[in-house]
C-alpha cells in the first residue's frame, strides 16, 4: 500500500552537546489516504517540528520521510502539487480582503486561478465575508482563509498545525466540521495537530500521541480506549466489599465507592458476589474513559 505519509525512525536534534534538544526521537508512523489523522501531544511534544520536516521546511537529523511513496528529497513538485498546509496560523495582510489575500498567495505559489479561489472560499464557508478586509476578521475567519489557502492547489493531503488555536468553542466546532467535510466530501487526507484532546477525539480516524518527541501510542480512538473501561460500585459496608473483590479484581477504593478496572460484562458477577455475601449494592455504573483521561495517564507515565 502507498501511504500519504510514511515516517521511519525520524529524529530532530536542535543544537549540540549539553544544550542539544532531542525534539523528535525515533518517530515512525504511516497515514493512509482518506484518513483524518490526529497528531496529539502537549506543548513542546514535537508536533510542529515533525510537520515542518514533513513539509521540507526543516531538515531531519536522521530517518526517512515519504510522501505518497516518494522520498521527500525527490518530492519537491509533489509537495507543491499534492500537499497544502496551514502552519503557525494564517498570516494575512490586514489591509487586503480575504479574497485578495488568497489571490496574493495563489500568485506567489504560481497557481493563480480566480475560479478556484471562489471555490475554496465556498468550501470554507466565507462567501459572505470574502470581500471584507482581513483586519476586520475574527480569529476563526482568519483560520478559514488560512485553510482556504491550503486548498488552492486542490491538494490530496492537507496538513493543519493547531488550526483551532485561539478560537472560541463555536469557532472550534466550525473548524472541526470543516475538517470532517474536507475528508468526507472532498476526499482529502488530513494530518491535524492539536493539544486539544476533545477536538482530536471528535474528528480523527486515527491518533498518534507523542510526548518528548517520542510516540507513546498510536491507533484508532477505540483501539486506544479499549480495555480501559471501569465500573463504579456503590456498596456497603465498603470494607467488606473490598475484602470480597480484592482477590479477583484490580480496584481502587474512593470514599464511599469502588473503582474496579474491568470490562462492563463482569457487572452481574460482581453484583452476585456482593449480594451473596450480604453486602448491599446501591449502584453499578460503567465508565469509559475519555481520550483526555487516557492522554493524561499516558503522557504522565513518560514525563
Ligand atoms: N528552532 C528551534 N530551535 C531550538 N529548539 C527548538 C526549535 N523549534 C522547536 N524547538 C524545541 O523542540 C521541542 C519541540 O517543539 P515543537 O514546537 O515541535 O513542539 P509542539 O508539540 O509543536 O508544541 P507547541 O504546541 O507548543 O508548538 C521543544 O522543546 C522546542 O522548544
Amino acid at each position: 500500500m502507498t501511504f500519504a505519509i510514511e515516517l521511519t525512525g525520524l529524529h530532530k536534534i536542535f543544537g549540540h552537546g549539553k544544550k542539544a534538544i532531542h525534539a523528535v526521537n525515533d518517530l515512525s508512523l504511516t497515514i493512509e489516504a482518506g484518513q483524518v489523522y490526529g497528531f496529539l501531544g502537549p506543548n513542546g511534544a514535537g508536533k510542529s517540528t515533525t510537520i515542518r520536516m514533513i513539509l521540507g521546511l526543516s531538515a531531519c537529523t536522521d530517518g526517512n520521510i515519504k510522501l505518497f511513496g516518494t522520498p521527500l528529497s525527490e518530492a519537491k513538485d509533489l509537495l507543491r502539487q499534492r500537499v497544502g498546509a496551514l502552519v503557525e496560523g494564517a498570516n494575512l495582510y490586514p489591509h487586503l480582503t480575504g479574497r485578495q489575500n488568497l489571490e496574493v498567495m495563489a500568485k506567489t505559489s504560481g497557481v493563480f486561478d480566480r475560479q478556484r479561489i471562489a471555490e475554496v472560499i465556498d468550501i470554507v464557508d466565507m462567501k459572505k465575508q470574502a470581500d471584507y478586509k482581513a483586519k476586520n476578521y475574527s480569529t476563526g475567519m482568519k483560520q478559514r482563509i488560512g485553510i482556504a489557502a491550503a486548498l488552492i492547489n486542490n491538494p490530496d493531503l492537507v496538513i493543519l498545525d493547531e488550526p483551532t488555536n485561539g478560537l472560541d468553542p463555536r469557532g472550534i466546532q466550525e473548524i472541526r466540521l470543516l475538517i470532517r467535510q474536507l475528508a468526507d466530501i472532498h476526499q482529502k487526507t488530513i494530518l491535524l495537530s492539536s493539544h486539544l484532546l476533545h477536538e482530536i477525539e471528535q474528528v480523527c480516524d486515527r491518533v498518534a500521541i507523542i510526548n518528548n518527541g517520542r510516540m507513546i501510542q498510536e491507533g484508532t480512538i477505540n483501539d486506544l480506549l479499549e480495555g480501559t473501561s471501569y465500573l463504579i460500585v456503590d456498596a456497603a459496608p465498603i470494607e467488606k466489599a473490598i475484602a470480597i473483590l480484592q482477590p479477583h479484581f484490580a480496584l481502587i477504593s474512593e470514599d464511599s465507592h469502588l473503582k474496579i478496572i474491568t470490562s462492563p460484562d463482569t457487572a452481574p458477577q460482581i453484583v452476585r458476589m456482593l449480594t451473596q455475601a450480604n453486602i448491599d449494592v446501591y449502584q453499578v455504573v460503567t465508565k469509559k474513559p475519555s481520550l483526555e483521561d487516557y492522554f493524561l495517564a499516558a503522557t504522565e507515565k513518560t514525563l
